[in-house]
């Protein structure tokens, strides 16, 4: 995919399997809106391959895209309406929408049904964005950025929501964020991708150990000291440990490498590589 001329996506080759929740997850500029907009039919790509719900997007009917539930990251231009009126609007569109009421609901919107669009604060914006996207029913549902300026009850709520509509109503979700914990929580696989390639596909455990990343073992020596080492086996280290010491260790801990470790490595290494390429041999 070129913008102008200049290349932004490389050999995007991504497979995502109906009923599962995917995540694209990648620094910023790294082409995961220039994908997300690809496959909604929203831009014309200059080149390759793309079917989604068995037809290319570009020339997707109304029926397709009935099939399908946008959440954007910017918002569209509804300022003077009324949540609730809003809600209804759209709903019509659909052949069978869910009850506004219960969607309202169901993305804690109830007290804010008569305010107008243009009153609702940042992180209500967003919840209004995720009940216009699920209201048709979609069987595909595409969230770009969903949770950006929730507070946390309303991001436990939203991931909630998420599942629910994954594992009990089968929606395959394409979801892109910069929250790792969001990604690993809720998706099922994840694309990593850097400058515009996927350098990274799998459950988030089979990143985890692509990554290489080890576990930190932390304890309080005898002189009262903070001691760590990392290790690809903490379970030796601990018992080595419990084997030379006279007493219990003071303050053990284990800790296990996260997505975010993960990624942060990824992403280095990734961008490391890419500027080696990039310099004329
Ligand atoms: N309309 C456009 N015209 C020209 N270049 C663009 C356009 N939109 C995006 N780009 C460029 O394409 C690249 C990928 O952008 P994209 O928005 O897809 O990244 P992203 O991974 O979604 O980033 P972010 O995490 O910041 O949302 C960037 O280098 C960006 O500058």
């Amino acid at each position: 995919m070129a913008y102008g001329g200049v290349d932004v996506l490389h050999g995007v080759d991504l497979t995502v399997r109906r009923g599962e929740v995917f995540a694209l997850l990648g620094p910023n500029g790294a082409g995961k809106t220039t994908t997300v907009e690809i496959l909604e039919g929203f831009r014309r790509r200059s080149a390759g391959e793309v079917t989604v719900l068995g037809a290319d997007p570009e020339r997707g009917d109304d029926a397709w895209r009935g099939r399908v539930g946008l959440v954007l990251q910017s918002w569209r231009d509804h300022r003077r309406w009324r949540v609730g009126e809003l809600l209804t609007h759209f709903a019509s569109y659909h052949p069978d929408p869910r009850d506004p009421a219960e969607l309202l609901a169901l993305v804690g919107l109830v007290e804010q049904v008569g305010q107008r669009v243009e009153r609702l604060s940042g992180g209500q914006r967003r919840r209004l964005d995720v009940a216009l996207g699920i209201v048709g029913r979609p069987e595909l549902l595409f969230l770009d950025e969903p949770t950006t300026g929730f507070d946390p009850r309303a991001r436990h709520a939203f991931h909630r929501l998420v599942e629910r509509l994954a594992r009990e109503e089968g929606v395959t979700v394409l979801l892109t964020t910069h929250d790792l914990a969001e990604a690993e929580r809720l998706a099922d696989r994840i694309a990593l991708l850097v400058g515009g390639r996927v350098r990274a596909c799998g459950t988030p455990s089979e990143l985890a150990r692509r990554a290489a990343a080890r576990a930190e073992v932390r304890w309080r020596a005898e002189d009262g000291t903070f001691r760590g080492e990392r290790t690809d086996d903490p379970s030796r280290l601990v018992w080595d440990l419990h084997r030379n010491a006279r007493g219990p260790i003071a303050e053990l801990e284990v800790r296990r490498p996260t997505l975010e470790d993960t990624y942060l490595r990824m992403v280095h290494r990734e961008e490391t590589a890419v500027a080696d390429e990039e310099v004329p041999a």
